[in-house]
């Protein structure tokens, strides 16, 4: 988790889907082992189309209290101004309507975003839903110049946990398989890390 934490810590925004959020109610600052000064710690941002946030959400409080940024949730175009995302909005929750329905996350969506709030480093840390449309994007784009996620780190931990979660498996529709190139592995206490660059397909 270290490692994880100076990640984020190298990170304008740190992105995770509403299953992260309503699973493990995530903070998704920086905690190097101490939370780290605000303004070096990136903004949460939770795609969260159905406002599934709870107004009791770490990263509001974490908001609230000075060891996290304003998190931004991620809704659909013309998404509906009900009293859920007015009770976010009272939080302190900055609502972003850049979603359009059935469209996977790709370029476009982190364009915008790094057009408004001038993000340039994204972390994506999951979950496995958000990681499978940020690799078929990668996958689908004709070059590297081009590549969407030009990163990919797989911790691996030694904890038997059955079937376990499938990446890469179910792609979307006409995506490919991105491909990639091993940069470094490391063992950190138990896990292992790996880093690999995507390349050229
Ligand atoms: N081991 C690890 O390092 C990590 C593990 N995890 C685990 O992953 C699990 C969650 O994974 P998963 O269930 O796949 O959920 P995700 O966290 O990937 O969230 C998926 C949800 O995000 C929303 N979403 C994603 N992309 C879009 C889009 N383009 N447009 C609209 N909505 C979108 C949808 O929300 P909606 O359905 O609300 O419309 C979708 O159901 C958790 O249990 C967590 O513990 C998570 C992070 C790291
Ligand atoms: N990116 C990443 N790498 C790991 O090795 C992890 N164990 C996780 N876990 C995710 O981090 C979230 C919790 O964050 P906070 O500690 O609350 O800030 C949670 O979503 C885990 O799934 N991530």
């Amino acid at each position: 988790m270290a490692m994880t934490h100076n990640l984020r810590l190298l990170s304008d925004a740190i992105v995770v889907g509403s299953g992260t959020l309503v699973n493990d109610n995530p903070g998704l600052n920086a905690r190097v082992p101490v939370v780290a000064p605000l303004d070096n710690q990136p903004t949460p941002i939770a795609i969260d189309p159905e406002y599934k946030m709870p107004v009791t959400a770490k990263l509001i409080s974490n908001y609230h209290n000075g060891i996290g940024k304003q998190p931004i949730l991620l809704a659909y175009r013309d998404s509906p101004k009900n009293d859920k995302r007015l009770a976010l909005e009272e939080s302190g929750v900055k609502v972003v309507d850049i979603l359009t329905p059935s469209t996977p996350l790709n370029r476009q969506h982190f364009n915008t975003l790094s057009q408004i709030f001038g993000f340039t480093r994204f972390m994506v840390e999951g979950g496995a839903t958000v990681i499978k449309s940020i690799l078929a994007a990668s996958a689908n784009e004709t070059s590297l110049s081009d590549t969407l996620a030009d990163t990919l780190v797989v911790t691996v931990s030694p904890v038997l946990i059955g079937d376990g979660v499938s990446v890469v498996k179910n792609q979307p529709n006409n995506s490919k398989t991105p491909n990639l190139h091993h940069k470094a592995s490391k063992v950190f206490g138990k896990d292992v890390v790996f880093v690999a660059n995507f390349i050229d397909n």
